[in-house]
């Protein structure tokens, strides 16, 4: 068939499947707003298919698939969209959701003329196909027709990646966006990982782990629709502005009210207002505003307090306090009636002991008020005087039964490690630092617990960062770990806190739990700045494993020598940006300091040459796009169209900051500048065209 008339017989399918979507959308009225709550809950699932309807109407499917099921005479074409649509009085499906069993071959059919198969609900489905096409619909237009496979067609001269590489050609905003239509068969292995693991996932700089594991919840939601709920899943990221920067994902792949959160909100909120955290900005700049020695990293607080054996430490503490719990003395309400410890000890181990140590001691008080009331009788206990005597015993009693804080516990039985002081009212929070907010966490649960249901599903991202005791107190919030967890070892700028190695955090789980995945092409950057970076990675300690690159070629990276004085660092920083500007494919455009100081300073000297850029700060909520200064260690995470550095001289990145440059190079997707005043930084040393 000629590509003129594939691209007919598309325009035509799609009128058709689009003229079914909007028949469906408008059948489909206003929403209720009466009062009758079975009506209520049947307009909300209207409401929802209605929206899923509105984002299929704009773009219906992304991709065809021909496929015979072998005992079939003849090839199916299937339609594979954001969401399946079935034909209203058929019922015969139109467009076949991606996350259906059959749309695994769409993302791992690479070509021939092979049988394939899927894994379907009933068992394995056996086939071929016939012919495998990218549809690029915008707006409910079609675009673009490409095969990447046709049956009896010189297969070679078919572009596998045109499409993708049409995808990643393109320019970014400020928001992530979803990846259904080109989702590679690496990243859809890890999509489909059955529910009940502990997935973690190492990747390289731009693999799409972040991305990926959006599109995983999605496929969970779907996969196990009855056994899985949006409300009783959660998104944890390293801050708010992350957070919106991904916010846009889920919406589009038709999932709402997934929780989203970092660890240390998450961690303040389950301590029911008690504490406070000091501000992420303080605790950055400690880390990140001066240089820090290796000595100091290894033995920062954090990696000491995260670790499994200072949890093993904070466990004898509790089961010390647990043992010591119920004091020395008996219970006597009234002349001739009393309880010896004995006795209450033992009331207290008929507790069940999963049951948080302190719910445990209030269950045990209880009883023990029941039990002298019952000792006193109807006569005495209601003789006012006697009950208020007794009443008041109760209540000097329960006084010894020590109930402690999670805070208060850590300061009173670790004095030389609880990093803050208590509050100077009750009332009033204690402000804690970062690394003290896991200890009290974990505390927490094991004293209070906490009344919310158990999570479903944990996605977090850049987990390179987390400690295990931070990994095992959301483990504790499972019932079945079902998790995914993701991060990049070479990207691991917070070192002072977080992992060296993946097993210290998969060894918290039985190895028949675990998965683990490693994604090695990058999809962000161009071949020329993945390569620029796989040569700073060459230069950290440890074995580095470089990203292989997307065959995608761009501009090479620059490094250019400056004259000394910030004028002349803001003279050529402006130009840089007027120029990139001015070029089509360039929204996004990152200014990367050393440091928050140094990103400030620049950013004034911009000013007065009179170039706007906003400047990103640590606690910000949002990234709002355009030009952006931002430190370094405030980017990861984050991508940009082009990005400036422009400290990049020895003294700003020494040897041992191969990872922070390495995260600040990779954040680019077409274009990566470098700039030094001095001498260049040793880690680009001879990529600097010295
Ligand atoms: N299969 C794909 N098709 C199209 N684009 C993709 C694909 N996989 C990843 N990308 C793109 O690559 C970029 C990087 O993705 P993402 O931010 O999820 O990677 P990451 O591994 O989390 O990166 P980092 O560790 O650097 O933060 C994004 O722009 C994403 O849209």
């Amino acid at each position: 068939m000629s590509v003129s008339a594939k691209h007919q017989e598309e325009v035509r399918k799609l009128e058709r499947v689009r003229g079914e979507i909007i028949a469906q959308r408008e059948a489909i009225g206003a929403p209720y707003t009466g009062k009758d709550v079975t009506e209520q809950v049947l307009d909300d699932l209207r409401q929802q298919k209605k929206k899923r309807l509105e984002i299929a109407e704009r773009e219906p499917y992304f991709g065809r698939l021909d496929f015979r099921e072998d005992g079939h005479a003849a090839a199916m074409p299937l339609y594979i969209g954001k969401t399946g649509v079935g034909e209203e009085e058929s019922q015969k499906p139109l467009v076949i959701d991606w996350r259906a069993p059959i749309s695994s071959l769409f993302y791992s059919f690479t070509g021939g003329d092979a049988a394939v198969s899927y894994d379907s609900p009933d068992g394995i489905v056996n086939g071929r196909v016939f012919l495998k096409r990218n549809l690029l619909v915008r707006d409910g237009e079609l675009q673009r027709v490409v095969d990447s496979y046709e049956e009896g067609q010189d297969n070679a001269a078919l572009t596998t990646d045109e499409f993708l590489l049409h995808r990643l050609g393109e320019s970014k905003d400020n928001k992530l966006k979803d990846i259904v239509s080109t989702i590679q068969q690496e990243q859809d292995a890890i999509i489909r990982t059955e529910k009940n693991k502990a997935v973690f996932i190492q990747g390289v700089a731009g693999s799409g782990k972040t991305t990926v594991a959006l599109h995983r919840l999605a496929y969970l939601l779907y996969r196990y629709k009855d056994r899985v709920r949006a409300e009783r899943m959660m998104i944890l990221a390293p801050s708010r502005m992350f957070l919106d920067y991904i916010s846009g994902v889920l919406p589009e792949l038709g999932v709402g009210d997934i929780r989203q959160t970092t660890f240390e909100e998450w961690a303040v909120e389950l301590l029911e207002g008690t504490v406070v955290q000091e501000s992420h900005a303080a605790a950055l700049e400690r880390w990140f505003e001066r240089k820090t020695t290796r000595e100091e990293r290894e033995g920062a607080p954090g990696r000491i307090k995260g670790s499994v054996a200072y949890a093993q430490k904070l466990r004898e503490s509790l089961a010390g306090f647990e043992e010591s719990l119920i004091p020395d003395e008996e219970f006597s309400p009234y002349p001739g009636i009393k309880l010896s410890a004995v006795q209450i000890r033992a009331w207290f181990r008929e507790e069940p002991a999963e049951e948080p140590i302190m719910k445990r001691r209030e269950r045990l008080l209880n009883r023990l008020k029941r039990w002298m009331e019952i000792q006193l009788g109807r006569g005495r206990w209601g003789d006012k005087t006697i009950k208020a005597a007794a009443t008041a015993k109760w209540k000097s009693y329960s006084n010894k039964v020590p109930s402690l804080t999670a805070a208060e516990f850590y300061r009173l039985r670790f004095p030389g490690d609880a990093a803050y002081k208590p509050s100077a009212s009750k009332r009033k929070p204690t402000v804690v630092p970062r690394e003290d907010l896991p200890v009290l966490a974990f505390l927490h649960l094991r004293l209070y617990g906490t009344p919310e249901p158990a999570y479903d599903h944990i996605v977090i991202d850049e987990a390179q960062d987390y400690s295990p005791l931070q990994l095992s107190v959301l483990a504790n919030r499972q019932r079945l770990p079902s998790l995914t967890v993701l991060g990049d070892l070479q990207q691991g700028i917070h070192d002072y806190a977080g992992i060296r190695s993946w097993k210290e955090l998969a060894d918290l789980f039985p190895e028949s739990d675990t998965a683990y995945y490693e994604l090695d092409r990058s999809y962000r950057s161009t071949t020329e700045i993945i390569e620029f970076a796989n040569r700073i990675l060459a230069g950290m300690e440890g074995e580095a494993k470089p990203a292989v690159p997307v065959f995608r070629s761009g501009e090479p990276v620059e490094c250019v020598p400056l004259a000394k004085g910030p004028a002349a660092l803001a003279a050529e920083t402006a130009r840089t940006i007027r120029a990139w500007s001015g070029e089509p494919g360039l929204s996004t455009i990152a200014v990367l300091c050393r440091t928050a100081d140094g990103s400030k300073r620049l950013h004034a000297e911009l000013k007065k040459l009179g170039t706007e850029a906003s400047l990103l700060q640590a606690d910000q909520q949002a990234y709002s796009g355009g030009v952006t200064i931002v430190p370094a260690y405030l980017s990861k995470g984050l991508e940009f169209d082009a990005v400036l550095i422009a400290d990049a001289d020895e003294l700003s990145y020494g040897p041992e900051d191969a990872k922070l440059l390495y995260v600040a190079c990779t954040r680019a997707l077409h274009r990566l500048k470098l700039l030094f005043q001095g001498e260049p930084s040793p880690l680009i040393g001879e990529n600097s065209g010295r």
